[in-house]
């Protein structure tokens, strides 16, 4: 799908949808509890659709009750060990929660999943699986076959290739009879999924505790169901935030600002960056003001870092993203794709030396252009905003359906705070 963006401005309120992040957290806690949950305010897309029918795989009976509320009822009793296959779509998370879930309850899985997931790294979660008691079956790329039963012990994992590895595994382990320990082999990254992760897992009844290398994870531990309503999606607000901040003034309402969202960030970035911030009432009011470049460590935050660069190239003088290298990994390369978005409309944006940067030369004029969404989400919508900064003058974006992963009315939202968003 070809959609034709134009906006010079954008101004207006709108609700963030519902997390994802959150969502997959809350889907599978109340798998694991032995009961009814009931979730309000679920995040309705591809990558929540993924986690729901994975939850059903392994015996979770999960009915719509209507307006984005769920009802489900987890495992009651123990799974079976029955073979399933478990589709991820394009998931990163549903697969990397998925794989130490289905092994812990003894349920041979075989994941299987689309676009640039299936080459997604994976490798460093099974490796300590299989120390503790997982038989793996993985030639580097998907399908993936988890068997066996994981036991309890110590789980060495690297911090710095993705942390959905260690929410996987927080999120599982407390199933196990013994207590285990999850041991960092190297700095973690995006540490914020991580709280969030701990924070909804205590929700349900479950805990975890950090310690000097990792965390210490009691076993035995049963979830208890829960009424969770879902928080509002920091990572989906920072597009219209940093649009606010590029060209007009947006609110962006039904957000937690106290929320453990990593992304929350973009609040304080984008008033670094010299933008009008206001905050309060569970809504963030962004608007325009001349914008500077700075220097803003991308490690904990990958997901908006595409979306930033677009306010770092309406600044003036440098900005510079470090700590970024990860983005390769994603939906697409989006250090490759967010650099060939945006040099697209003219902007001045390269990869830094060593690789594991992204310095953005603000302040150059953009122009319409047609740029490719590289199946990623996120890119799609860094391409919409960056519209407003290509003085009235349309942008292309072919493949803009991949939205679908995590906001699926992203395109109305953008019309209805006066943008034009036209299918072809
Ligand atoms: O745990 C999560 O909900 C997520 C963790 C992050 O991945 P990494 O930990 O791989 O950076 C993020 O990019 C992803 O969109 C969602
Ligand atoms: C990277 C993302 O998600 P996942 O890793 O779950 O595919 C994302 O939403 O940007």
């Amino acid at each position: 799908m070809r959609i034709a963006v134009r906006a010079r401005e954008l101004r207006g309120t709108i609700t963030a949808p519902p997390s994802k992040s959150c969502s997959h957290r809350a889907v599978i806690c109340a798998l694991l509890a032995g009961g009814t949950s009931v979730l309000t305010h679920l995040a309705q897309n591809a990558d929540i659709r993924a986690t729901l029918a994975a939850a059903n795989v392994l015996g979770a009976d999960c009915r719509p009750l209507g307006d984005s509320s769920w009802q489900l009822t987890g495992l009651t009793a123990a799974a079976g060990d029955r073979p399933v296959t478990i589709d991820c779509g394009e998931s990163g998370s549903t697969l990397r929660f998925f794989v130490p879930i289905a092994a812990a309850l003894g349920v041979p899985a075989t994941f299987t999943g689309r676009g640039r997931l299936p080459g997604r790294p994976i490798a460093e979660l099974l490796q300590p699986m299989c120390q503790n008691g997982a038989e793996t079956d993985y030639a580097g790329t998907l399908p993936c076959t988890v068997t066996g039963r994981l036991q309890s012990g110590v789980y060495p994992i690297p911090g710095h290739v993705s942390s959905q590895f260690i929410t996987g595994l927080l999120l599982a382990l407390p199933l196990l009879e013994g207590d285990s320990e999850i041991s960092l082999t190297s700095r973690l990254q995006s540490r914020p999924y991580i709280d969030l992760t701990l924070q909804i897992m205590a929700q349900f009844g479950v805990r975890a505790e950090a310690t000097h290398r990792g965390w210490f994870v009691p076993g035995g531990q049963q979830y208890q169901p829960q009424e969770i309503q879902v928080e509002g999606d920091w990572s989906g607000a920072a597009f219209y935030l940093t649009a606010g901040a590029v060209g007009g003034a947006v609110t962006v309402a039904g957000l937690n600002c106290q929320s453990r969202q990593g992304d929350r960030a973009v609040a304080d970035i984008l008033a670094r960056l010299g933008a009008q911030i206001r905050t309060g009432d569970g809504m963030v009011h962004s608007a325009q003001a001349p914008l500077h470049g700075t220097v803003i460590d991308g490690s904990h935050i990958p997901d908006i870092v595409p979306i930033l660069a677009v306010a770092a190239a309406a600044a003036s003088g440098t900005t510079t993203f470090t700590g970024v290298e990860r983005l390769r990994d994603k939906e697409s390369d989006r250090l490759y794709t967010t650099c060939a978005t945006l040099t697209a409309l003219g902007a001045d944006v390269a990869v830094g030396p060593g690789g594991d940067s992204l310095v953005v030369r603000g302040g150059r004029p953009l122009h319409g252009a047609t740029v490719s969404s590289f199946g990623d989400h996120r890119i799609a919508m860094t391409a919409a905003v960056a519209a407003l900064l290509c003085g009235g003058q349309t942008v292309y974006i072919d493949g803009a359906e991949c939205i679908e992963k995590s906001y699926p009315n992203f395109f109305e939202h953008f019309t209805a705070l006066g943008g034009v968003a036209d299918v072809l």
